[in-house]
């Protein structure tokens, strides 16, 4: 470990320095939340693996070793999402309300966008953006993973929302890039690839950021900024230029389990590992003031052909029992139902435009696995319903073919009451229709 990183955490850590270097020689701790979307599945979970985050309300604490959610098809229903229990926090103290716009600025992969977006209602909307392409692909299969119908998935340097969205939203995720000081324990990377120098770029990075979170905000509007880096020139003074450049002031947050505070800043949390179970976090929450008025938009406008309104509209009659999507979007023959309070997009690559139905192609639309990850058995005129270890989950997971019955067309698979994807019936075999991207 550099010895300036070291004499560093010994000003800040005082005589807890020794305590804080042997916590980095324990295993970094794993957990997970659940996704609120998908109802009643707690009682799947092995229970013994398992123990309460002591205060995110849905999120848990779990040992890989013993139990590796990731494998599990629970996993790729979108049961859950796997995150780092420090950085759970960030989404707990958004305090989302369910019609809140919310702009996660540098989303990928994706765990508080998708913590947040499931806890919109219908009325509610994320906009989830990185700027790094390959990253912002993993984000955009995690919310499809999730089931979300309220996010837009962007690939684009922020500031380019200052233009089109200026007051827009009502809260903000600033889950800056940062130094990774946090990261230690869990990624050896983050300790060889440290320097200060990396500490001022990231500083001069997040100043960037802050000064578009700030312009896209509503007045009223709550930015949550959130670092997983212990040095206070990527925390405690952004925090600070903050305050004193913008008509703004901080909101305390609850302190417990061993969340320490600021440093010269009150009502900020400080994460270390030997005091809270999760790696290094730094989170603080910063209110504009004024009054929230909603701002007049140009809203993103549905248009689809009529040919292929037919198609998918035909789709919807034969195989579910809910109607097709009242705003349909086309973009080279992909369909995306938007939802009404979408804002224009004008000018930002846009990855994933609400929820992606499929495609039209060759005279026939190809539903998608995001659309499957977000029906329910009544909303599916054929389906077939397997245990979580059964073989037929396995098989079609790695990519195989499922016996059949003598059903004809689409239909779903359910790992019990949680669909997984569509699969496509004929001459008694359901084939597989999983991405091969995700088989394994
Ligand atoms: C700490 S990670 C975000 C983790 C994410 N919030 C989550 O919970 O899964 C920081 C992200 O910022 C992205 N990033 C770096 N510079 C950026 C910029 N100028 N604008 C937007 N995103 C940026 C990186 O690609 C990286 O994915």
């Amino acid at each position: 470990m550099n010895e300036l990183f070291k004499n560093e955490m010994k000003t800040i850590l005082k005589d807890e320095y020794d305590d804080f270097i042997q916590s980095l020689q324990k295993p970094p701790v794993k957990a997970f939340y659940l996704n609120p979307l998908k109802k009643d599945c707690l009682h799947y979970f092995n229970q013994d693996a398992i123990s309460p985050h002591p205060v995110v309300p849905d999120g848990y604490y779990f040992d890989y070793e013993k139990y590796p959610l990731g494998k599990s098809p629970f996993f790729s229903c979108g049961l859950y999402y796997i995150q780092e229990p420090s950085a759970m926090l960030v989404a707990h103290f958004l305090d989302i309300q369910k019609d809140d716009y919310v702009l996660d600025m540098c989303g990928a992969p994706g765990g508080k966008s998708c913590a947040v977006a499931s806890r919109l209602g219908p009325q509610g909307l994320m906009i989830t953006n990185d700027i790094n392409t390959l990253r912002a692909k993993i984000l955009s299969e995690n919310i499809e993973r999730f089931g979300l119908k309220n996010t837009i998935v962007t690939n684009c340097d922020p500031i380019q929302f200052t233009k089109i969205l200026p007051e827009f939203f009502d809260k903000i995720i600033l889950d800056a890039p940062c130094s990774g000081e946090g990261m230690f324990r869990k990624d050896e990377q983050a300790i060889t690839t440290w320097s200060p120098e990396k500490v001022q770029e990231c500083a001069y990075i997040q100043r960037q950021l802050i000064d578009q979170a700030m312009q896209l905000l509503k007045p009223g509007g709550t930015l949550i900024y959130s670092t997983c880096t212990y040095n206070t020139k990527e925390n405690e003074e952004q925090i600070k230029y903050i305050l004193e450049r913008y008509d703004c002031c901080l909101k305390p947050l609850k302190r417990s389990h061993g969340m320490a505070n600021g440093i010269g800043l009150d009502g900020v949390v400080r994460l270390y590992p030997h005091h809270y179970q999760g790696e290094g976090h730094f989170i603080a929450c910063i209110q504009k003031n004024g009054q929230s008025v909603s701002k007049k938009y140009k809203p993103m406008k549905p248009h689809i052909s009529k040919q292929n309104q037919k198609l998918v509209d035909e789709f919807y009659q034969k195989y579910l029992n809910i109607p097709t999507p009242d705003y349909l979007y086309d973009n080279h023959n992909h369909i995306y139902a938007l939802m009404p309070q979408f804002p224009d997009l004008q000018g930002i690559r846009v990855l994933r435009n609400g929820l992606y139905l499929g495609e039209c192609k060759k005279n026939r639309f190809e539903p998608s696995l995001a659309l499957a990850l977000t029906l329910t058995q009544k909303d599916v005129k054929q389906f077939y319903r397997f245990h979580e270890n059964d073989d037929e989950i396995k098989q079609y997971l790695h990519g195989e073919a499922i016996q059949g019955s003598n059903h004809k067309g689409y239909g779903v698979i359910f790992v019990e009451d949680y669909p997984l994807s569509f699969y496509k019936e004929s001459q008694g075999l359901a084939k597989n229709l999983y991405p091969k991207g995700l088989r394994r």
